[in-house]
């Protein structure tokens, strides 16, 4: 049964980067990726939007919707104050079980909670079932149309408080316009855009910050 590509990024990862090296990691999957196959890791030019907007926001718990290989639960974590956890939501097994052994090479499987199943039934589970009380920051990165329905069960599940840092990728390519218009135009929201290009080409693409005002 021939490889899938998030098979075969992950073991290039595994006989190229350095175990329990997170930058390795992140150097190795973005090397193989603009090099060899394109691949839908939100990369390094955005990745460096990313790890600014994390560092601002020092969260203690963090939310990712979209993990594919890990590639941004390993690029967040590797930022992350001691005791500070980040939950990743994959609805793909295939991507999901790539990703946990991409995270525990990195070494940063005691920060990382994977999550599998769909965004829309895990986001109600997360204050019970996961012990979360309020999310510092959360990373939309899955199906584009989910990021404005997920954004809304987010604040009808109280999982936000004021100041709670959203950020958006590929709002412009693939793109999410409704959820650009939905946060641009809720009072709710303070909005910031950061111009950038799609992971490993030359495309236009941007992400967007939300900070949720209460
Ligand atoms: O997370 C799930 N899919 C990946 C979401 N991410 C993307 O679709 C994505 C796509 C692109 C992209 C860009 C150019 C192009 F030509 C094709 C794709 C780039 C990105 O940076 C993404 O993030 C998912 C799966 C599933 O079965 N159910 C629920 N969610
Ligand atoms: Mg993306």
């Amino acid at each position: 049964m021939n490889q899938s590509k998030e098979q075969r990024i992950l073991n290039f990862v595994l006989q190229n980067a350095v175990r329990g090296d997170p930058c390795s990691v992140l150097d190795t999957i973005d090397k193989y990726c603009s090099q060899k196959e394109w691949a839908m890791n939100v990369g390094d030019e955005k990745g460096k939007i990313l790890d600014k907007t994390v560092e601002e926001a020092n969260p203690s718990v963090a939310l990712e919707l979209g993990t594919y290989c890990g590639y941004s639960a390993v690029r967040i974590s590797r930022l992350l104050k001691a005791g500070a956890r980040l939950l990743t939501v994959e609805f793909n097994p295939e991507f999901a079980a790539i990703a946990k052994q991409m995270i525990e090479f990195a070494g940063v499987q005691d920060k990382v909670k994977l999550l599998e199943g769909p965004s829309e039934e895990i986001i109600p589970q997360l204050k019970k079932k996961y012990e979360v009380d309020t999310l510092d920051f959360v990373f939309l990165d899955h199906w584009k149309d989910r990021y404005t329905p997920d954004t809304i069960l987010l604040q009808e599940c109280n999982l936000l408080r004021k100041g709670s840092v959203l950020l958006a990728d590929n709002v412009i390519f693939p793109g999410a316009p409704d959820f650009l218009n939905y946060v641009r135009k809720s009072p709710h929201f303070q909005c910031t855009n950061y111009p950038s290009h799609l992971e490993y080409m030359q495309v236009e693409d941007a992400m967007e910050k939300a900070v949720f005002l209460g």
